[in-house]
């Protein structure tokens, strides 16, 4: 039986490294796909991996038909045997729609990839239909880690290296590249810094003096907390602690200021 099914997890953890394979195994047994994609970091009409692969793709517009291409191809003589559409958070739930008719009306697999979530732990409306919608969802075995160790289940923005909780829903960008083992406040910059804004309070900047966007991968607890690896870094290390009686802070009372309420967890 055909299916939908929706490949998901953050961002980070392997989706288009997994959309190449499977087009590779199939396509090495003479299987054709159709490949879409919607706002690749690599750029329009293209499927990237970070691990270095890319491939060409069909850019999903907004307003693009994906059922109505399907069977303009197919009548105009095509093969398709195959659908992959990654960055499938970005799409429309319509859109979600037509991938579903595919399956059902002309028995083809899907298979979509995309985050779940978006900085504010919400769902983007593609991945929310997906959700609906989909025969399958599955998490991805390859596990993103969020600084402290824990699984990474949520995706933070960060803007002139501060996490983030307002701006647009989408803003094309990619995680941070921490250098030697360092988190770093950098990260590359974003396709509308200036959408994303909100919030800022200074620290990295671009060429151009805007403030940068990234991405770092978080488990929840430091996702609600806004502790990415850099402010985790700074709480640990500050020396502007809770004053206690006036008295300078000691390593001691440094550590527990930069330890959560609950005391389990940094
Ligand atoms: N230099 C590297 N060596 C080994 N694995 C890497 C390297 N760079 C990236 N990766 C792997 O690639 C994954 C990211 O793959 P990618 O398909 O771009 O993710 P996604 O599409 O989910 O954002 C990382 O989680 C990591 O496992
Ligand atoms: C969390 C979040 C992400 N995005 C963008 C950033 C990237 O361009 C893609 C995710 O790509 P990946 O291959 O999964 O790394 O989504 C966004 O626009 N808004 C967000 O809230």
């Amino acid at each position: 039986m055909p299916e939908l099914v929706f490949f998901s997890g953050t961002m980070d953890c392997g989706k288009s490294t997994l959309a190449l394979q499977i087009e590779h195994n199939r396509s090495a047994r003479g299987l054709q796909g159709m490949i879409f994609t919607r706002d690749d970091r690599a750029g329009e009409g293209r499927l990237s991996s970070r691990l270095g692969l890319e491939t060409d793709a069909i850019e999903a517009h907004e307003g693009f038909d994906f059922y109505a291409y399907l069977v303009a191809q197919l009548s105009a003589g095509s093969r398709a045997d195959y659908v992959i559409a990654d960055e499938a958070q970005f799409l429309a739930a319509e859109q979600i729609d037509q991938l579903a008719r595919i399956v059902d009306d002309l028995g083809l697999d899907v298979f979509a990839f995309g985050i779940t979530t978006d900085f504010r732990s919400r769902l983007f409306p593609g991945s929310q239909r997906l959700v609906e919608l989909a025969d399958r969802i599955e998490v991805l075995q390859v596990e993103a880690l969020c600084w402290c160790g824990a699984r990474a289940t949520h995706n933070a923005r960060t803007v002139g290296g501060r996490m983030v909780v307002e701006g647009a829903q989408v803003v094309v960008g990619d995680v941070h590249k921490p250098a030697h083992g360092e988190g770093a406040d950098d990260a590359a910059p974003a396709s509308e810094p200036d959408a994303a804004r909100d919030g800022t309070e200074g620290g990295a900047t671009g060429a151009d003096g805007a403030a940068e966007v990234g991405y770092e991968v978080l488990c929840r607890r430091h996702h609600r907390r806004r502790m990415t690896a850099s402010a985790a870094r700074a709480a640990t290390l500050s020396p502007e602690v809770l004053p206690v009686d006036g008295a300078q802070p000691t390593t001691r009372t440094r550590a527990v200021v930069a330890a959560p309420a609950n005391g389990l967890h940094p």
